[in-house]
């Protein structure tokens, strides 16, 4: 086995395990939202396992990709037609901020089915082997922005008078990447951001975007995990309020 592909299953396995963990905090009874990306690819599949061993909960999926994988392990699933509100989303990330918990999410493609998500969450926990802890958000990851196809050429500049360098999202093959809304991704260049809530605040009053994958505010917990472990952090003040 080469070095790399020792290392890529070394982050697999911290992934895992701080995706189990997060499983473990479903009770009986909750609504639950499920995220997306191979980090939450573990977690529904211990949810799975869960629920074939008696847990009862429902989930709330945030993305086709992981409501396929839902069925297909027998996770039972529901909408917010039926429920106002999740008692526990567990979700992946792309960047999570030391201290804050503000995170960048989306290089999926998911960002805003799960941001509606965490925002209908009595508690987002996040979950994320422990490579994408850092200081400031931005330095090393762009920031995707959600955007309606029609006038995406205008939106992109009103971006870049943010101060963002701005490319839409395409595919291997070139053609533009559509969102599971049929929407438009923008990755976002901002650099380090220094204040992530008013930089989320200020992408959001630009007309044609639908929200950007800047989740500041969100999330109360974080399991990560690496070299030293898991890793539990709680943080006040973060959160919705029910
Ligand atoms: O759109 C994708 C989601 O925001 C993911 O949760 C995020 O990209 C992290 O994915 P992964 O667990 O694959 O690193």
């Amino acid at each position: 086995m080469s070095s790399a592909t020792a290392a890529a299953d070394q982050v697999r396995e911290y992934k895992r395990q701080a995706a189990e963990f997060a499983a473990d905090m479903v009770q009986d009874g909750m609504i639950v939202g499920l995220g997306t990306g191979s980090t939450a690819v573990f977690l529904v599949e211990a949810l799975g396992r869960r629920h074939r061993e008696g847990l009862r909960f429902l989930g709330i999926p945030t993305s086709i990709a992981t409501e396929k994988l839902a069925r297909s392990l027998g996770v039972p699933l529901t909408s917010f037609a039926e429920h106002e509100s999740v008692d526990l989303a567990i979700d992946g990330a792309d960047e999570i901020e030391r201290g804050t918990l503000n995170l960048i999410k989306g290089l999926g493609g998911a960002l805003l089915r799960e941001k509606i998500v965490a925002a209908a969450s009595k508690k987002f926990v996040v979950v994320a082997d422990d490579s994408k802890l850092v200081d400031h958000l931005g330095a090393d990851c762009l920031v995707p922005v959600e955007v309606t196809p029609f006038g995406w050429e205008s939106t992109a500049r009103h971006l870049g008078r943010l101060g963002a360098r701005v490319s839409p999202r395409r595919s291997p093959t070139g053609q533009f990447f559509v969102s599971d809304g049929g929407n438009l991704i923008l990755d976002c260049n901002f650099g380090t951001i220094a204040k992530p809530a008013d930089t989320e605040d200020a992408i959001r009053r630009i007309v044609g975007v639908v929200d950007s994958g800047l989740f500041t505010g969100i999330a109360s917990e974080a399991v990560t995990c690496g070299p030293e472990g898991l890793i539990h952090v709680t943080v006040t003040g973060a959160g919705n309020v029910f």
